[in-house]
């Protein structure tokens, strides 16, 4: 399928009149009219088109809605990235915001009102222009030198960089960043890159092991070595022959067991546990650790000469707060891969989640990111994954603007008010210090007239008195 196409708006209308209407409205686009979902859909394939305006009453249900949610989720499922603005009959609010939440991107009331609905369309299609620019410099701030390493931030790209170069020796390296900032994933990359790319990735956590097996799993045994071995079994680090050892948790390595790590890394030959021969390996060493060596070495919890010989190139990992713009960019990736992974049709992340993912801290990194959407992705009810879903805090509180953190605080303390004066506004304005009038005018002028009515005023009865007004 094409590009779409930025200048061409479908108008999903039965009504052949007010197809004429649309065409003569929107002169610098091309319109392109269908009379029913199956017609919409052909001219979908064929068009592309940026942005669509749907009557929720098509034929064959011309005077209820499924078939106009029918042909939103139709539209959007082959071109999500489309915006749609959906059509709904007088007072029918409660099918506009069901359509939002099923991903249109406005709603306007009939009958129509061509200039209120120019103004829809063309802003539609300013935003989808904006998207698509975005995406596109996504795709090119996210071209990280390495697949899988997904990035955008130059601290990253310098590293993968590195990496590249890194591939081509044999030096041993140890990756250095906080958990879950991807050491593993760029262990791998070097050996990927490297010429060694043939031979087996072996790795070990050298923490997550009990110390009384570690050796053995390292080292592997000779038959009879000790109680229940009963074969020869060869460790990591022989497994890794012709490849790369990486070795995770490195500073967690026993003392005993330092030792014998630097005897291979000087003479690149092990002996089994239990064995007498020195098994010559070929094996790349890579290690990695969230740990401060210099001081394990200081306090003598790790020996010098190996935290030398392990550190002939260290590659420092920032952490996630640190990469500007990753947070959002591995963001999408992930809630890409998950959706897709799950079949379920969230598209994309919320502005607010957007903002969120840029401000949270992140003490978990990657990994705590990845689960976070994989959380959003399963949780979303709409199309969007929201703060919420990510078990995050709006970000926005951060960043609004002084004149909307007072009518915020203004609309809490009245919701406030009026709740604990059983719906009396006169009671809820004079605990809010103000007169009625001034907390009627407060009321609309927060917009929220209808929330307060519909939720607790029982003050109808009540009207403004003469003093009071003054
Ligand atoms: N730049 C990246 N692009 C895509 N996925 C990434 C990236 N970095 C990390 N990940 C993913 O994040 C998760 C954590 O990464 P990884 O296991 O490499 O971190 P780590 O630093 O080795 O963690 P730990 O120290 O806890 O072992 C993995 O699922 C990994 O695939």
């Amino acid at each position: 399928m094409t590009a779409p196409d930025r200048d061409k708006l479908l108008v999903v209308e039965d009504d052949d009149g007010l197809c004429r209407q649309y065409r003569w409205a929107f002169p610098g686009r091309t319109v392109l009219t269908a009379n029913s979902r199956a017609e919409a859909m052909e001219v979908l394939e064929r068009e592309r088109p940026a942005v669509a305006v749907i009557d929720l009453g098509l034929p064959p249900d011309p005077d209820g809605v499924t078939e106009g949610f029918a042909t939103l989720h139709d539209l959007l499922a082959i071109c999500p990235d489309m915006k749609v603005i959906v059509a709904t009959g007088n007072g029918a609010k409660r099918n506009a915001i069901h359509a939002i939440g099923h991903g249109a991107h406005d709603f306007y009331e009939k009958p129509v009102d061509i200039d209120v609905l120019r103004l829809i369309v063309e802003r539609a299609f300013r935003l989808f222009d904006l998207e698509a620019e975005n995406r596109a410099l996504g795709a090119i701030a996210g071209s990280s030198p390495i697949k899988s390493v997904i990035t955008a931030a130059d601290s990253m790209l310098k590293i993968c960089r590195d990496i590249e170069k890194l591939a081509q020796t044999d030096v041993p390296v140890l990756l250095l960043g906080d958990s879950g900032t991807g050491k593993e994933v760029l262990a791998r990359a070097l050996h990927d890159l490297s010429p060694r790319a043939g031979g087996p990735f072996i790795a070990i956590n050298c923490g997550a092991i009990p110390e009384h097996l570690l050796e053995s799993e390292l080292f592997g045994h000779e038959r009879g070595a000790f109680t229940g071995a009963v074969r020869q079994t060869l460790g990591r680090v022989e497994l890794a022959q012709k490849g790369t050892l990486f070795l995770d948790e490195i500073g967690d390595l026993p003392m005993s067991l330092q030792v014998k790590l630097l005897r291979f890394l000087q003479e690149h030959v092990i002996e089994r546990v239990g064995g007498r021969k020195s098994i010559p390996v070929d094996a790349r060493i890579v290690s990695a650790t969230n740990q401060n060596l210099e001081q394990r070495v200081e306090t003598q919890q790790f020996r010098m000469d190996l935290f030398y010989r392990l550190n002939i190139v260290s590659v420092r990992i920032p952490p996630l707060r640190e990469r500007p713009g990753d947070a959002v960019l591995l963001g999408r990736y992930f809630l890409a891969r998950f959706a897709r992974e799950s079949g379920r049709r969230v598209i994309g992340l919320s502005e607010e989640a957007v903002a969120a993912l840029a401000a949270h801290p992140w003490p978990g990194n990657i990994r705590e990111l990845e689960n976070r959407i994989r959380r959003g992705a399963i949780m979303a009810e709409g199309r969007f994954v929201e703060p919420a879903d990510l078990e995050l805090a709006p970000a926005d509180a951060a960043v609004i603007d002084l004149r909307t953190a007072r009518q915020r605080a203004e609309r809490e303390a009245i919701h406030i008010a009026i709740a604990h004066s059983q719906g009396s506004i006169a009671t809820a304005a004079r605990r809010l210090g103000v007169s009625r009038p001034t907390l009627y005018a407060l009321i609309e002028s927060l917009g929220i007239a209808d929330l307060v009515k519909a939720g607790y005023s029982n003050d109808q009865s009540e009207p403004i008195t003469e003093s009071e007004a003054q």
